[in-house]
Order: structure tokens, then C-alpha cells, then sequence
């Protein structure tokens, strides 16, 4: 298995969810068992000497990757949801993505100020959803976050609008 393999395994679905977008669908990849342990295994190596305490993982395709790196860094995972599927107090940012626009909310009391936390989504395109992560994570603490995705499609250029982060890793680049 090589990174060659992994990004043959993504299909390219044009015109989805808008006209003029190519949709990057990694459902294809990660239901090939060793795929996806490759990709796994190289987040993981990755980071597993930062020290990091709790992964947060956006909605919904950032919870995969995001609870398998949790699980092997010995760290806790917290969700960042959709509007309205957090039970308890949350808090809430708004945002704009390559293809529409939503919200994200997180709990109040799921990071702790000397957490040392690690973003993941599965792929970065203008940076909307990253950056409104980022914002919602400035309310537990000033720590620099670190951040990771599996895709990033450099042509949009979104690492630009995450300032706030520590270091930013994506595992391929389009
Ligand atoms: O950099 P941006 O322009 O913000 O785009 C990236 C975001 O878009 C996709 O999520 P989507 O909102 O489609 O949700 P899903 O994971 O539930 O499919 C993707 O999983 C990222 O979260
Ligand atoms: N082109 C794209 N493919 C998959 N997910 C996305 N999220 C934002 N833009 C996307």
C-alpha cells in the first residue's frame, strides 16, 4: 500500500453537490480495509509524539478518521456537530463552505484549559469550516491547536484563513 493507491482509491464525483463542483468522495477509500489502515497509521505517526490529549472531529466525515486517531493516541475525542444535535449547552459559530453555508456547535464542557488538542476533518477546501473549528476551540483556550486532513485541495487556498493553528497536515493534496 502506498499514497499512490490512496488517492487512486478517492472517486471524483463532478457536479455534486453543485454544478462547477468536483466532489471529493471518500467513501471509497474508506471502505477498503487497507486503505484505510494506511491512512491511518500515517496520521498517527504524524502526531504521535505531540502529546495531544483530546482530537475534535467535524461533522460528519471528520468523525472517522478523527475517533481512529483518538483511539490510537491514547486521547479523548470531542464532536463539533451540525446545529441541533448537541443535548447539553453548546456553544455556536456560523460559517460559509466551497458549497453553501451552515453552523457548528460544540459542548461547553468538553475541553479542558491544558488540553492539548488536535482538529481533524477529512478534507480542507476554502477553510470556512476549519476556521469556524478553530474559533469555537478559542473559547476553551489560547493554546495553538494542531490540524489535520486527509484532503486538501491547495487550489482554494484555505490554509490561509487558519491562522490560529499550530501546524496544519494534510495527508494529500489536490
Ligand atoms: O473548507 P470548507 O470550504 O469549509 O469545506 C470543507 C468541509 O466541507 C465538507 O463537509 P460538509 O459540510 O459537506 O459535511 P459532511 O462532512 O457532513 O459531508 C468537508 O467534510 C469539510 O468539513
Ligand atoms: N470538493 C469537495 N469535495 C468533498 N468535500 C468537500 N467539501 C468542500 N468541498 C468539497
Amino acid at each position: 500500500m502506498n499514497l499512490e493507491t490512496v488517492i487512486a482509491s478517492i472517486r471524483n464525483v463532478p457536479d455534486f453537490p453543485k454544478p462547477g463542483i468536483i466532489f471529493k468522495d471518500i467513501t471509497t477509500a474508506m471502505k477498503d480495509a487497507e486503505v484505510l489502515k494506511f491512512i491511518s497509521d500515517s496520521l498517527y505517526e504524524e502526531y504521535k509524539d505531540k502529546g495531544i490529549t483530546k482530537v475534535v472531529g467535524v461533522e460528519s466525515r471528520g468523525f472517522v478518521l478523527g475517533s481512529i486517531l483518538a483511539y490510537k493516541l491514547g486521547a479523548g475525542f470531542v464532536l463539533l456537530r451540525k446545529p441541533g444535535k448537541l443535548p447539553a449547552d453548546t456553544y455556536k459559530v456560523d460559517y460559509d463552505l466551497e458549497y453553501g453555508s451552515d453552523s457548528l456547535e460544540i459542548h461547553k464542557d468538553s475541553i479542558a484549559e491544558n488540553d492539548v488538542v488536535l482538529l481533524h476533518d477529512d478534507l480542507l477546501a476554502t477553510g470556512g469550516s476549519a476556521n469556524a473549528a478553530l474559533e469555537l476551540l478559542k473559547k476553551f483556550s489560547h493554546n495553538p491547536v494542531y490540524v489535520s486532513f486527509l484532503i486538501e485541495l491547495t487550489f482554494l487556498d484555505g490554509k490561509k484563513r487558519l491562522g490560529a493553528a499550530k501546524e496544519i497536515h494534510s495527508l494529500i493534496q489536490f
